[in-house]
């Protein structure tokens, strides 16, 4: 079959990922479907937690306002040892913020999930088609042709240029295409409880976020919104998962902390923890993403955000090949730096997820507490506290320019500036395309750099002490209000970053000079 597709790119799965991959598709214009099997948002909270990363791609969709009321910053989370004593923290950094939002948040799902799927039914290139199952595909040259069928058993195809598989852990998209799962080994029985606490509960319970690395049952207790707190508790040997996941099942080994008096369960599902990552995320035109592409333990609640990740990576370079918002159409052969970067980006991940896991979950009480001791400081014997975004790694490959030094790959603050009409966030003014960063003053750049910056996106010079806003074409001038963008360049050795549209760093350069060479270079790859 080679009729011209009906449409750029066909996305199978509604949840976060493949709403947001929608919303940043058809924010650029192009042509977008997206099918789910189900008709509504699934009315019970899946992920929990969210971060900055994310909070500012909803930012640049223009979302963050609508999905505010539904956070709150996740509260710090305390390792307790073998005998109940406080071993490790793990914190949010002080602010100033580097992306210019909380980094670390606690949300409430479904709310979050309708306010997404309504941005995108607003959208006049985006189609949303619910109850449609997936049930096979082929692709040729010129698409990917979907084979769907509707509740009553009504089958139909769809053309699209490109085809993303949004559709969960059990993807039918990733089965479809013969992608196996690479399995980075961890495999444990969990039971996860959501419950709404009333007053008399919320006295009982602790005022932070706590992981219990008890070698008898590790569990983890999380914070989250309002009166919203969730329970994660490893399953013992011989215990039955189906029978751990009833009411009654539940409120067993919630006893410790509180009973039904205290609260109403909200959902309570049993699990395998897994560490999981697909061998291939491409094949031909059709990807996958989100938990097709990977799942993750939940112990640093990075789940929900890993999947809107990739959406953001993959989706401006969609947008660069098929001539979205610009209108210039790039090599398809970008869309390869997807799998690169995003896979290995997840390995590292969930490599280091599966290390804090291997500290909660140590069964043998004697190795737990020589974990306990070497947990401290060696020094003072003082409780250290590990900030959350460190753990999260760069980018180490792909679509980069590294030329040796380690600002590329790195997600690039978002300062607080002055904008024309007071202070902003950076990116409500220069937009989340391709942005050059300096500190150096426009009059001071190369005058060929300003030429070639025009082609490529948005030029935003931050010099120190600037205290006023002036743009013209594709520039802009200003000063930052916290001085997070001078003490990453500082940080860094240089003067100015090239920040991609998913605002990772494509690269740095020390003057003038050398940023003008980064970016004709660029634009060399970016044909
Ligand atoms: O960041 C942390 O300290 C913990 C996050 C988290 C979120 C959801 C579920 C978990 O087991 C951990």
């Amino acid at each position: 079959m080679n009729a011209r597709p009906d449409y750029d790119v066909a996305i199978v799965g509604f949840g976060p990922s493949g709403a947001v991959a929608a919303a940043l598709l058809g924010q650029a214009g192009l042509r977008t479907l997206v099918i789910d099997r189900t008709d509504e948002v699934y009315p019970k909270p899946r992920a929990i937690a969210l971060d900055h990363e994310i909070m500012r791609i909803f930012q640049n969709l223009g979302l963050a306002e609508t999905i505010a009321p539904f956070c709150e910053p996740f509260t710090p989370s305390e390792y307790y040892g073998v005998d109940g004593q406080l071993i490790k923290r793990l914190a949010t950094v002080e602010p100033p913020y580097p992306l210019g939002h909380t980094p670390s948040m606690v949300f409430t799902q479904p709310p979050v999930e309708a306010a997404l799927r309504a941005h995108v039914r607003a959208l006049p290139s985006v189609d949303v088609k619910l109850g449609l199952r997936f049930t096979g595909l082929e692709q040729d040259d010129a698409g990917v042709t979907l084979y769907l069928e509707d509740g009553g058993g009504q089958r139909s195809t769809v053309r699209a240029r490109y085809a993303i598989g949004c559709d969960g852990a059990s993807s039918a998209v990733r089965e479809a295409l013969g992608i196996a799962l690479e399995d980075l080994q961890f495999d444990e029985p969990w039971l996860v409880v959501d419950v709404q606490v009333n007053e008399r509960g919320l006295a009982k319970l602790p005022s932070t976020s706590v992981q219990f690395c008890e070698p008898g049952r590790p569990c983890t207790y999380v914070i989250g919104p309002g009166n919203h707190r969730r329970w994660e508790i490893s399953l013992l040997p011989g215990e039955d998962p189906a029978y751990m996941a009833t009411e009654e099942g539940a409120w067993s080994v919630l006893r410790r902390w509180i009973g039904p008096d205290d609260a109403t369960l909200w959902r309570q599902a049993s699990y395998r923890f897994h560490a999981l990552v697909a061998k291939e995320w491409r094949k031909g035109r059709a990807f996958i993403a989100g938990d097709a592409a990977h799942q993750q333990p939940p112990f640093l609640g990075q789940g929900m955000c890993q999947g809107v990740r990739d959406v953001a990576n993959l989706a401006w370079k969609l947008r660069a090949v098929l001539g979205g918002e610009a209108g210039a159409h790039l090599s398809d052969s970008l869309l390869d730096t997807y799998a690169a970067e995003r896979r290995e980006h997840v390995r590292q991940l969930t490599t280091r997820i599966k290390d804090i896991g291997a500290v909660i979950c140590e069964r043998d009480a004697g190795k737990a507490r020589a974990r306990d001791a070497a947990l401290l400081d060696a020094a003072s014997g003082q409780v250290k506290t590990q900030a959350r975004q460190d753990i999260i790694p760069p980018l180490s490959t792909g679509f980069l320019d590294m030329n040796g030094c380690e600002g590329a790959g790195k997600l690039f603050p978002q300062p607080r500036v002055h904008g024309p009409a007071g202070p902003a966030l950076l990116d409500d003014i220069a937009g989340a395309g391709w942005r050059i960063v300096t500190d150096l003053p426009i009059d001071r750049l190369p005058a060929a750099l300003l030429r070639v910056a025009a082609g490529l996106g948005m030029l935003v010079s931050l010099p120190p002490g600037e205290g006023g806003f002036a743009s013209g074409p594709h520039r802009m001038q200003s000063g930052e209000a916290d001085g997070v963008v001078a003490g990453w360049l500082a940080r860094h050795g240089v003067r100015a970053a090239v920040v991609r549209p998913d605002h990772y760093v494509y690269g740095v350069a020390a003057d003038g000079g050398s940023l003008l060479a980064l970016v004709e270079n660029l634009q060399q790859r970016l044909p």
